[in-house]
């Protein structure tokens, strides 16, 4: 693919503003990173956080690693390369969500600390609510659950840079919260994750 720059192009403003959109929706749209091993429970932690949300009336959107990577990023492998590009876009993706005033749950491996970081300078720099939640679970732990059957294959050789295997995995150094899900209950995760978000103001009432 041939990278072309945008040049001569401008964002372009128009008469409803997010904080608009964001009274009309009661709520303030921000980005919840969920980062952590395959098998952390990252989508098992957004899907019930986005359930608890959406009972209490908030309009909120997951975006997850297996179904961007069946869509949007089906070009993209598992290279630091690919893996980086693939986080560029979501946090592109997220950004323009919340721009737009949803509360986005994200669920991606994410493994890579720069790439995590640019995506929050992103959120930052747009004056976005950026909360990175690592789940954090042993790997001895996320191999044992191994609900997809990934981390066997890895092990036999069958797939390549597979994170925590042969793959590095670069944990958050400040992260928001943090969610021992080998530790903690679903339902505790889900409490958590709701207090934060009061206390974040991303829930104002
Ligand atoms: N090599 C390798 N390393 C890690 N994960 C792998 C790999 N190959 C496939 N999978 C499956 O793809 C899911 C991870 O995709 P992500 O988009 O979240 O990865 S990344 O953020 O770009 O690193 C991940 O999903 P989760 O298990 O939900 O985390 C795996 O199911
Ligand atoms: N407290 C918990 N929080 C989240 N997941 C848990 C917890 N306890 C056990 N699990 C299990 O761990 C697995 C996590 O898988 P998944 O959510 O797909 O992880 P990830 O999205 O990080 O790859 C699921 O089978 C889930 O039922």
């Amino acid at each position: 693919m041939t990278e072309q720059k945008a040049t001569n192009v401008f964002w372009h403003e128009g008469e409803v503003t997010r904080a608009d959109r964001n009274k009309l929706l009661g709520q303030k749209g921000a980005t919840i990173w969920f980062t952590g091993l395959s098998g952390s429970g990252k989508s098992t932690v957004a899907v019930a956080l986005e359930k608890a949300l959406h009972a209490q009336g908030r309009l909120v959107y997951r975006l997850d690693g297996d179904n961007v990577r069946l869509g949007i990023n089906k070009n993209l492998g598992f290279s630091a390369e690919d893996r980086a590009e693939n986080i560029r876009r979501i946090g592109e993706i997220a950004k323009l969500f919340v721009d737009a005033g949803v509360i986005v749950l994200s669920s991606f491996v994410s493994p890579y600390r720069a790439d995590r970081d640019t995506v929050r300078e992103l959120h930052v720099a747009g004056e976005m609510d950026f909360i990175e939640a690592y789940v954090d679970v042993p790997l001895a732990e996320a191999e044992k659950r191994d609900p997809k059957g990934l981390y066997k294959k890895a092990r036999a050789g069958q797939i390549k840079n597979f994170t925590g295997i042969d793959d590095p995995y670069e944990a958050p150094t400040a992260p928001e919260i943090v969610l021992p899900s080998h530790e903690m209950s679903l339902e505790d995760e889900v409490e958590a994750m709701l207090a934060l978000l009061k206390d974040r103001d991303i829930l104002p009432f």
